[in-house]
């Protein structure tokens, strides 16, 4: 559903910062709550249509905006300052057009994204079944055997017509070494934790914390650094 007060189009938005543009100790994957660290983040919401993208890109951009109505996108981006373990993240959330197995992969899905949240709904073993594909398409265009990813059963206040049971989206979680969690636009539940589960994935993978020297005998028997 793209919203028009929220939302900009992407256009030529690819050759933004796929890298930081913060301070060199940030680089280092700083979390020493210097609040000059400021990083850009761009992340791309993927899934079939109708499981609710868009109703959690703004239920999280715009809490309490949630709307019955459907309308389907076409592509909007919402913008949002995200602050995660003493660092400023500047996020672009691109909310991708509903996807179905034979969907082009645009190749904008692959150029500068650091993080995907790859949704179904918990009514629709469908859409449940696409994000195998969708994860498949996203690494064989990115050339690589892992991204960072959170896989989301949308729409958990639909329990009664549940057609994918929570140990399902679990089990494809960990197959895909992703994040897990179900959501409920509707009911704004756990919206927040989708972002900062990714969050986590994005700052081990873009910002490592510097690994500890190595110490010799002498320094650890003094307690040294
Ligand atoms: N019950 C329930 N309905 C929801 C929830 N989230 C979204 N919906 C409804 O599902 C429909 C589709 O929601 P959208 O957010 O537009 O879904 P989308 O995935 O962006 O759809 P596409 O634009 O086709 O890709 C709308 O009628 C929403 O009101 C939810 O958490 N629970």
């Amino acid at each position: 559903m793209s919203r028009p007060n929220q939302s900009r189009n992407t256009a030529g938005a690819q050759q933004q910062a796929s890298k930081p543009t913060s301070n060199a100790s940030a680089q280092q994957g700083g979390s020493s709550g210097n609040s000059a660290t400021t990083m850009k983040r761009k992340v791309l919401i993927m899934g079939s249509r109708s499981v609710g993208k868009s109703s959690l890109a703004s239920q999280f951009v715009e809490p309490n905006s949630f709307n019955e109505s459907y309308y389907p996108t076409i592509e909007s981006t919402h913008t949002k300052t995200i602050k995660h373990e003493g660092i400023t993240y500047d996020c672009e959330i691109i909310d991708t057009a509903g996807q179905d197995e034979y969907s082009l992969f645009n190749h904008k899905y692959a150029v500068g994204i650091h993080g995907y949240i790859l949704v179904y709904s918990i009514a629709s073993r469908q859409s449940f079944e696409m994000i195998q594909t969708l994860h498949d398409k996203i690494l064989d265009f990115q050339g690589v055997d892992k991204v960072c990813c959170v896989v989301v059963g949308q729409k958990c206040d639909l329990n009664g017509v549940r057609q994918v049971k929570f140990e399902e989206g679990q089990a494809l979680a960990k197959k895909l070494h992703a994040n897990f969690i179900e959501t409920s636009a509707k009911d704004n539940k756990n919206i927040t934790d989708v972002f900062d589960l990714l969050m986590v994935e994005m700052r081990k993978s873009f910002n490592p914390p510097p690994e500890k020297k190595k110490q010799g005998w002498f320094a650890s028997w003094f307690g040294g650094a």
